[in-house]
């Protein structure tokens, strides 16, 4: 059986966070991404969606190389192969070295489009078992430690189940302790995208007194070997985010004893297929695994909620509810969290609805390739 495929569409948009997000290595609130869709003659389309940013500041992708890569690559490979089953993509695109965001946007569309083949949710075409999810919520730095707190404040009563607050040099022992002090009993984790070094080791075993989930990404970018050091030097468990690409990476780390917990993103990794490796490995080697989020819209969104359906994730990851992002998201109904819980929909593929006004509305470039 093959994945028969039509024509794939990539649609550029551009949305406005309602907020400013603010982290160790910038703000943004323009977002500029692009929605993939797989359609077959049966008239199912499929969706996937790029989460590189508009400058190379998370990582070397850009909105721009996605576009350049799914254009000039991606999509003639799968023009010319055949595919029997989603995983077969990520093998495919083996030969194009990094650009994982590229590849995911293009292997979320086919994942979802043999979904609805087969009449299942992408949870299920997964292997996901979970009917809710827990989910946490992630605060950019804000002006004032007083904003920090109202902030966190507003997000405990919407039940959230986990408070990650982004922090930077200047702007985090301190700031976290105030946190701790109002919030004794939340379970609160901090992200410093790769804002120190080894030379802070002192400083950061400060935060081994307030009682914190996890510290993620403490360290450079591109390193495994530093972080490994600064975890024996800490009691908190290190999460590695920027620093893991694959399922390799995932197994030098956890043999090197760079962390404890590892954020799953499916852009970061070059999709679903690879996510999916890599919480199987953590599953087996004892490291606690969550899905992390690149403040999606809607599809995006759907991916990573039909991801968190597998059972290594335990923790609470970072998918929001659309509301907290956008005025209007470009699914219908929107993801919505009601004590800190996504109901995961079971409808077939991402179980979201396209909504195609609003889609049409925030595109402002498209372009179709026929097979
Ligand atoms: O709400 C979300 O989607 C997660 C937000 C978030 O924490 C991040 C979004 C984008 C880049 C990073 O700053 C980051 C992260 O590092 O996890
Ligand atoms: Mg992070």
């Amino acid at each position: 059986m093959t994945i028969p495929i039509k024509q794939i569409k990539i649609r550029k948009l551009n949305m406005r966070l309602k907020n400013p997000f603010t982290t160790s290595f910038g703000t943004m609130q323009d977002r500029a991404f692009f929605i993939t869709e797989a359609e077959d003659e049966e008239g199912n389309h499929g969706f996937g969606e790029s989460v590189a940013f508009i400058s190379p500041w998370y990582s070397e992708e850009t909105v721009e190389t996605n576009a350049h890569v799914m254009e000039d690559f991606l999509i003639p490979i799968l023009k010319e192969n055949k595919l029997t089953h989603p995983d077969d993509v990520s093998a495919l695109f083996t030969p194009i070295k990094r650009h994982n965001m590229a590849k995911s946007a293009l292997e979320g569309a086919i994942w979802d489009l043999y979904a609805k083949q087969k009449n299942i949710s992408l949870a299920e075409a997964l292997g996901g078992k979970k009917t809710e999810i827990d989910v946490g919520i992630s605060i950019g730095i804000q002006p004032t430690v007083q904003d920090l707190l109202n902030t966190v404040d507003h997000y405990v009563q919407e039940g959230y189940k986990r408070i990650k607050i982004k922090i930077k040099p200047g702007w985090d022992v301190d700031v976290l302790r105030a946190v701790r002090e109002q919030f004794p009993d939340t379970p609160i984790m901090a992200d410093a995208n790769s804002a120190y070094t080894l030379k802070d080791i002192p400083h950061l075993q400060q935060l081994d007194d307030l009682d914190l989930m996890m510290i993620e990404q403490p360290l450079a970018h591109d390193d495994i070997v530093d972080h490994a050091k600064l975890q024996a030097a800490m009691k908190t468990p290190i999460c590695l985010d920027e620093s893991i690409h694959s399922l390799e990476d995932t197994r030098k780390a956890i043999q090197l004893g760079s962390c404890k917990i590892i954020n799953i993103k499916i852009g970061r990794v070059g999709g679903l297929t690879e996510a999916k490796r890599i919480h199987d490995y953590c599953l087996k080697h004892d490291i606690a695994v969550w899905c992390g989020g690149m403040l999606e819209a809607g599809v995006g969104r759907a991916h990573n909620i039909a991801l968190t359906t597998l059972s290594g994730f335990t923790l609470p990851g970072d998918t929001a509810g659309s509301s907290r992002y956008w005025e209007k998201d470009i699914i219908t109904p929107e993801v919505k969290v009601e004590s800190g819980k996504i109901h995961v929909p079971s409808k077939p593929g991402i179980g979201y609805a396209i909504d195609r006004q609003v889609l049409d509305a925030f595109t402002v470039e498209e372009k179709v390739f026929h097979f």
